[in-house]
């Protein structure tokens, strides 16, 4: 229903009651109807203010009584009424307008919001359209370019974003019924004329055409990807293994192995999953925190999902020997191959014959981890991301000697956690993080030819990453790249001259390891790619120390920088990631493109809405790929990753067939070799 109240004199109060959201039920639009009708013809009121109880504005259409018979007044009639009223209607916003809440909004003549409120049209993410007039209004109100991206994408804007778009008329920090009161006496009498949006004409737009060809391309890319996710559960591997042919061991019981960050999101994710969880950590200080984190992080999760859980399906220990009765064990010791040689000893010995092994490990090779046991054909790598209770991504690393039981069964446990689970090949870096270096090399090479760190984000951030490279970078710590560089001989920053800048005959980048020599690993340390008010902050700023420092770094090499673009970075790292991405296909180390795009959308950022890296070189064009990293290879020449792989060209050299047949060269060279 609806209240009805006249206030401060002349202003028709009408507040929409129907807890919780005040969702437009039939009984919330009978009210309005009723309510506007009795203040139009109230001599008295002047004006009307529409707002909602509890300080949530609307929710939208009600969706509980979808699929029900309809009742009461319809939306569009009510809306439209409102809009035609003679007194000046000014609504209210607080807590959300969303759907039908935000084009109830863009009937009345003014939108006022609270600060903290949020607009947007959801009904995308329900199946429909905003069906009370959202697709008419909002274009006109705001251009179609921002509508459409709204209607398309469902996403909710802040009222900070709102008011820059045009669809508020002001933004307070005070109790917005007041405000809006007081806005609605000051404009009693006004002419109305300019305030009805849908008597606006749409701005003429001279691309109208380019602009839904991006809108059809995105819906391609998530309809792309809408069955890529489902392709990457038909897991195989080049020696025949299947997801239909290979049967996953029941496991009730589970072990994590270290319980720093990663292993006790791991904990939380397989007690989550409704298993009985042993978390082993041999460090008795590292053990006394874990059993604090975790219970409160499963608690935290329990509150955002609605579950509960039992608190005694973890068991702690200090000593591997509790392990002896699990059936799969998930390894999150430190990154260091001779630890994780130990463990794996350890287990084979302490842990019944047919356990499952596996290593969380993010590079390391998962054939000489399994050599260390007595079955090697129970290890397996499941690669979490962090936060391991909350990535959806999960690489299943299989090894040269993985039996394909041990493959279905991790890949089935993955999605028992509520991951997508993508089967890789074992390689340095999998699939992931092998295509991130190259990504990664390339923007610290621009950065040497004269980019900033907040030029190459800018342009990662605008084609859709949540974050650039070097705010990524800065949030998961420098120093973790940096350790690997060390362990790969690469981090020596002792060299001078040409040989700083190359090693094993390729060109290399010290930037990231002198930043870590300078005791700069990123949020943690207050200080990285930018500066954060203190250690941990989380708002980047641009550092002069940093800028000064790449200043001297270049002027000390002779590098004499240049004018970059963000069409350049965009392809200099994006084209470099995805050539790789072919390798990786090339070597079977992937089975299919999808694996590798849903490998990006869920563990990387990369948007959705542009499918992937391999799906976007097939919408850019395989000879385009191909021509901008011949050129970027003419240009840097001792940069071999910017070889075009054989598999790209092949694919050029067959018509650049589409991404769903690539599968097909694939095998057929395969099956020629
Ligand atoms: C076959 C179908 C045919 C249908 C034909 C329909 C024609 C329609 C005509 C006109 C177009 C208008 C369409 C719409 O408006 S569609 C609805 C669009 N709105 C949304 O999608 C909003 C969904 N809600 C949210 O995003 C959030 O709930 C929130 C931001 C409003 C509040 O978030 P938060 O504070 O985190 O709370 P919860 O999400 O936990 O929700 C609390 C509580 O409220 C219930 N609820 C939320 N929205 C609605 C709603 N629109 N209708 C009914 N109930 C809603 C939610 O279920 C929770 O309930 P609880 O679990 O019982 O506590």
């Amino acid at each position: 229903m609806a209240q009805y109240r006249r206030v401060s004199g002349s202003v028709g109060l009408i507040t929409l009651q129907n807890p919780p959201v005040n969702a437009l039920s039939a009984s919330v639009r009978q009210g309005i109807v009723d309510s506007v009708k009795r203040a139009l013809g109230d001599q008295k009121v002047k004006s009307v203010v529409i707002c909602g109880q509890n300080g949530v504005f609307c929710g939208g259409a009600d969706i509980r009584e979808f699929g029900r018979q309809m009742s009461g007044p319809p939306l569009v009639p009510m809306i439209h009424d409102i809009e035609a009223a003679n007194k000046p209607v000014v609504a209210a916003i607080e807590g959300s307008a969303l759907g039908g809440g935000l084009e109830l909004a863009l009937g009345c003549h003014y939108r006022i919001s609270h600060s903290k409120a949020k607009l947007g049209l959801p009904e995308v993410t329900l199946g429909l359209l905003p069906a009370a007039g959202g697709t008419q209004r909002l274009p006109r109100l705001i251009g179609v370019p921002a509508a459409l991206n709204l209607i398309t994408t469902g996403r909710h804007v802040t009222a900070a974003e709102a008011l820059q778009l045009g669809i508020l008329d002001h933004v307070t920090e005070h109790n917005t019924v007041d405000v809006a009161v007081k806005f609605a006496l000051s404009v009693t009498g006004e002419s109305l004329d300019g305030r009805r949006i849908s008597s606006f004409s749409c701005a003429p737009l001279s691309d109208l055409d380019s602009l839904f060809e991006e809108a059809m391309l995105k819906a391609r890319a998530l309809q792309y990807f809408f069955f890529a996710q489902r392709a990457v559960g038909r897991w195989s591997t080049p020696s025949g293994a299947r997801w239909d042919t290979s049967q996953p061991r029941p496991v009730r019981k589970a072990a994590v192995i270290g319980l720093g960050t990663m292993g006790r999101g791991i904990t939380v994710a397989l007690a989550q999953a409704g298993l009985s969880v042993v978390a082993v950590e041999t460090h008795a200080k590292q053990l006394m925190e874990a059993k604090k984190a975790v219970p409160s992080m499963l608690k935290r999760g329990a509150v955002r999902g609605g579950t509960t859980i039992e608190p005694d399906s973890i068991t702690y220990s200090e000593t591997v020997q509790a392990v002896a009765d699990v059936d799969l064990v998930i390894e999150a010791v430190f990154e260091d191959m001779a630890l994780k040689e130990k463990v794996f000893q350890q287990l084979s010995i302490v842990c019944k014959p047919d356990t499952l092994l596996c290593t969380n490990t993010s590079s390391l090779d998962v054939d000489h981890l399994a050599s260390q046991t007595r079955h090697p054909e129970l290890v397996v790598g499941m690669h979490f991301f962090a936060p391991a209770h909350v990535m959806k991504l999960l690489e299943v690393v299989y090894g040269r000697r993985s039996s394909p039981a041990a493959v279905a069964t991790a890949m089935q446990l993955g999605k028992k956690m509520g991951k997508v689970s993508v089967a890789v090949g074992n390689c340095r870096g999998f699939a992931g993080n092998r295509m991130l270096k190259r990504y990664l090399e390339q923007a610290f090479f621009l950065l040497e030819e004269g980019a900033t760190p907040e030029l190459v984000d800018r342009a990662l951030e605008e084609f859709g990453f949540p974050m650039g490279v070097f705010r990524m970078s800065d949030l998961s710590g420098l120093d973790v790249g940096w350790r690997v560089r060390k362990a790969d001989g690469l981090a020596d920053t002792s060299l001078t001259g040409t040989s700083a800048r190359v090693r094993q005959g390729c060109r290399y980048s010290p930037l990231g390891d002198l930043l870590c020599e300078h005791g700069r690993f990123g949020q943690k340390t207050g200080r990285g790619w930018y500066q954060y008010d203190k250690p941990g902050g989380r708002v980047a700023k641009s550092d002069p120390w940093l800028h000064n420092f790449l200043d001297e770094y270049r002027a000390r090499h002779g590098l004499v920088p240049r004018c970059i673009d963000q069409q350049e970075v965009l392809e200099r790292c994006l084209f470099v990631l995805i050539n790789e991405g072919f390798q990786i296909l090339e070597e079977g180390i992937a089975a299919g493109p999808e694996d590798i795009d849903a490998i990006y959308v869920f563990g990387y950022g990369w948007p959705r809405h542009r499918g992937g890296p391999m799906f976007y070189a097939d919408m850019v064009g395989l000879e385009r790929v191909v021509e901008r990293l011949e050129r970027y290879h003419q240009a840097h020449p001792n940069v071999p990753y910017l070889q075009p792989s054989g598999l790209l060209r092949r694919l050029v050299a067959n018509g650049s067939p589409p991404i769903h047949k690539w599968r097909n060269v694939i095998k057929n060279r395969n099956s020629q070799l």
